[in-house]
């Protein structure tokens, strides 16, 4: 571990994190990097190395990227106007054209450079790679077209299970492929779910940039069930962005995923510290004891 954590964090670490890490050795953890998560080089510097220790005590994790506000940014710089429907990008060809630019070559390449560069063995790949993510375009229930938007249709793990047999941790961009060659954009958080689902992963994990599910007094719930999440829902106090989070952890509970989470991205050693510590630092979604 040394050189690859903070000393004061290495030290809590060791205390409390052994039982985990033999817990979990040989297990699947699906880690979203959300695109508002990795807005600072430090914080992604550590993030890069907090998977790299997963992976070197023995886990499995594989990343899914997002890459929203990096979206957001390029097609300002072209000129081209974006629109969201229920926190989903319309995506024309023009946009998916950029989309599979900023998250398949930029985005995409930066992260697997930073886990490079703290030790790991990082391979990037979009839902194209090895037709990783079959696709079908998204069908709304009130019938509005949102253009180039999928659905994970199927995910073929095949690949995923040749890298981790090779010691790669992999590195995927949220774009799937339909059955004519073409793209889709698919929210990145959707198909870290589907991921998870599909690899009966042991965690699945969403870093973003709150601190957790907030309660209406927007006090953190380290700890959620199934039919608490359905009240909340009702009551309007998960709404917004967190709709997608939360269904996603749910869906994944009922595939068989042990634990979901979802945590803030921006505090230091986010990652290590909701794995690797009793208390957690986000929300735990669980229907497990
Ligand atoms: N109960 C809640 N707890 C926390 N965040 C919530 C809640 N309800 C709605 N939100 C909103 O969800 C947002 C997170 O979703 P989103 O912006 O889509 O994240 P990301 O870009 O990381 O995928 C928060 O910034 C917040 O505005
Ligand atoms: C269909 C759709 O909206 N796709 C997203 C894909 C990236 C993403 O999900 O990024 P974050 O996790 O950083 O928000 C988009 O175009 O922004």
């Amino acid at each position: 571990m040394n050189g690859v954590v903070d000393p004061a964090l290495q030290a809590e670490i060791l205390v409390e994190a052994l039982p985990y890490m033999q817990r979990f050795q040989g297990g699947t953890l699906v880690i979203k990097y959300g695109g508002n998560a990795m807005t600072e080089p430090a914080l992604q510097e550590q993030f890069a190395r907090d998977v790299t220790l997963m992976r070197q005590v023995g886990m499995n994790p594989v990343v899914v990227h997002g890459g929203g506000p990096q979206i957001g940014r390029m097609l300002e710089r072209l000129g081209v106007a974006t629109q969201f429907v229920d926190g989903m990008r319309v995506t024309d060809s023009a946009t998916m054209a950029v989309v599979e630019m900023v998250l398949g070559g930029m985005v995409n390449k930066e992260i697997v450079h930073a886990i490079n560069r703290a030790g790991g063995r990082a391979l990037g790949l979009t839902g194209k790679d090895g037709h990783l993510i079959r696709a079908r375009r998204l069908e709304r229930a009130d019938g509005r077209d949102l253009g180039w938007v999928g659905e994970v249709a199927r995910i073929d793990a095949e690949i995923l299970r040749f890298l981790e047999g090779g010691d790669i941790i992999p590195v995927i961009a949220p774009i799937g492929v339909g059955p004519a060659g073409e793209s889709y954009n698919i929210n990145a958080d959707l198909v870290a779910g589907a991921l998870a689902a599909t690899l009966k992963a042991e965690k699945l994990i969403l870093m973003t940039n709150v601190p957790g599910v907030l309660d209406s007094s927007g006090q953190l719930c380290p700890r959620l069930r199934a039919a608490e999440i359905a009240q909340r829902l009702a009551d309007g106090s998960i709404h917004g962005g967190m709709v997608p989070k939360v269904q996603c952890c749910l869906d994944a509970v009922a595939a068989g995923v042990k634990a979901t989470h979802i945590i803030d991205g921006r505090v230091p050693h986010a990652l290590l510290l909701e794995v690797f510590t009793r208390a957690g630092v986000g929300t735990l979604i669980s229907d497990l004891d």
